[in-house]
């Protein structure tokens, strides 16, 4: 290791996106490499609007490997942590800094200390799949600091043991997370089916809907699937194999109709399975299956699907739009049926893409509370409304996939001290 001094620290920052699965993980065949009973479609979520930032740093200086999320410093003793960081680390190659007069070998990897600061532009732990952005976002990041040669869908196998979903986020557009055969899981990786900008008019809308209860994580909620639902092993074996291959075709061919009718199956079979394992599992609550009928009785009316829907493990809708038009018919139906609290302002309701809710026509409470019944409800006494049961709508689009952060004013560790900032 040659410097200097000790007093140097190198450091990288990596901007990474989440991802919403259309065709979704739920089962592992080995708990510790994490290696999923079916492969799995994503589309990546525009980082403008959710994402994970991440500052890795090293210095000889630095006594241990230490990490904050969110301003807190957390524990890196759990097993996925230490997984990842071993896989990088084994991977790490030679750099040289010739202008701070730093030089690291192979060798020195292994015995350097790391700083790691992240932070989600976006509530941890909500269902909203913090752990894919951050586990992708902390690979991706200690990849480019340790000059790692290894190429994305490699990352994305090194991602996948920190998170499964994690892997999927190495890649923007639409992704496919390959289930592999190997048993070392070295061929359990991410690909990219097509970029963002392929299928550029889907616009989505997330419904982060209001929930008291604590939820069964994906971790344990898909080790009891396994191990009790019958209806998990006919789905792995028999209807997703399918279901892929249609997905694929649908996204080459911007083919909505099918992309809505395989997302809506998939998320339905994925609840179905939860509820077919032993004790049941309920991620949905009243709001999800609202939101459900809400958008199957429009697309029947439509006669063609306008809307698609998928639920994670939670009760918060995804909803993609087959273009810009329709996203904000959408965001009529739902600021009708779910119209902000009355101490909420429309600003603040609507996160994230705020140019739809223009386009809407909705830019204050008033225009909310005239908006007609939708026509497909027309004659139909029930339009009740559940004014507080939704916290607040983020508007996003398909997004690109892990950048790097040239802009040190960016960086979450302090350029000398190694610190959060
Ligand atoms: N930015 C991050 N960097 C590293 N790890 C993170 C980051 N954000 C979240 N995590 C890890 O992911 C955990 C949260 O994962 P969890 O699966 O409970 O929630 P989620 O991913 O937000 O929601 P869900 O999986 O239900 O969509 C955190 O406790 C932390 O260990
Ligand atoms: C329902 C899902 O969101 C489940 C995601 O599970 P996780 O990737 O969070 O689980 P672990 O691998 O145990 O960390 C579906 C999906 O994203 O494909």
């Amino acid at each position: 290791m040659a410097g200097e001094s000790h007093n140097w620290v190198l450091m990288v920052s990596a901007q990474t996106p989440t991802n919403i699965a259309v065709i979704k993980y739920w089962g592992k065949s080995d708990e510790t490499l994490i290696l999923p009973v079916n492969d799995s479609i994503s589309v990546t979520l525009d980082p403008g609007h959710l994402c994970t930032t991440t500052t890795v740093a090293v210095s000889p200086s630095f006594e241990q490997d230490r990490m904050w999320l969110n301003g807190k410093e957390i524990s890196l003793s759990g097993g996925r942590y230490q997984n990842c960081l071993r896989e990088i680390r084994s991977r790490a190659s030679e750099i040289e800094d010739k202008k701070k007069g730093i030089r690291i070998t192979k060798k020195d990897w292994g015995k350097l200390h790391l700083h790691i600061a992240s932070y989600n532009n976006f509530p941890t732990a909500a269902g909203l799949a913090s752990s894919a952005a951050g586990f992708a976002c902390l690979v991706f990041a200690l990849a480019k600091l340790m000059n790692v040669k290894e190429d994305e869908s490699q990352l994305s196998a090194i991602a996948r043991q920190g998170s499964g979903s994690a892997c999927r986020s190495l890649f923007g557009g639409f992704v496919k997370w390959i289930m592999g055969k190997e048993e070392n899981g070295s061929d359990s990786l991410a690909v990219q089916l097509a970029d963002e900008k392929h299928w550029d008019d889907l616009v989505i809308i997330i419904a982060v809907v209001s929930s008291r209860q604590k939820e069964t994580s994906s971790t344990s909620g898909m080790r009891e699937s396994v191990d009790t639902s019958l209806l998990l092993q006919h789905r792995a074996k028999e209807v997703v194999p399918k279901r892929i291959s249609q997905m694929e075709e649908a996204i080459k061919n911007q083919d909505f109709p099918s992309f809505a009718q395989l997302t809506c199956a998939d998320s339905n079979q994925f609840h179905a399975v939860c509820l077919d394992t032993s004790p049941p599992i309920f991620y949905m609550n009243d709001t999800s299956h609202r939101i459900i009928s809400i958008v199957e009785k429009w697309n029947r009316f439509e006669e063609t699907p306008q809307v698609a829907y998928t639920f994670d493990a939670g009760p918060n809708a995804v909803l993609i739009a087959r273009n810009r038009k329709t996203a904000t018919l959408l965001l009529q139906r739902l600021l009708y049926y779910f119209p902000p609290n009355p101490d909420t302002d429309v600003d603040s309701y609507i996160i994230g893409d705020k140019s739809i809710l223009k386009d809407a026509g909705l830019e204050g409470r008033t225009d909310v509370e005239a908006l007609p019944p939708p026509p497909e409800i027309k004659g139909n006494i029930s339009s009740q409304k559940y004014q507080g049961d939704v916290s607040y709508f983020i508007c996003t689009r398909p997004g690109r996939g892990p950048v790097l952060l040239s802009d040190e004013s960016q960086a979450l560790l302090n350029r000398e001290t190694g610190l959060p900032n």
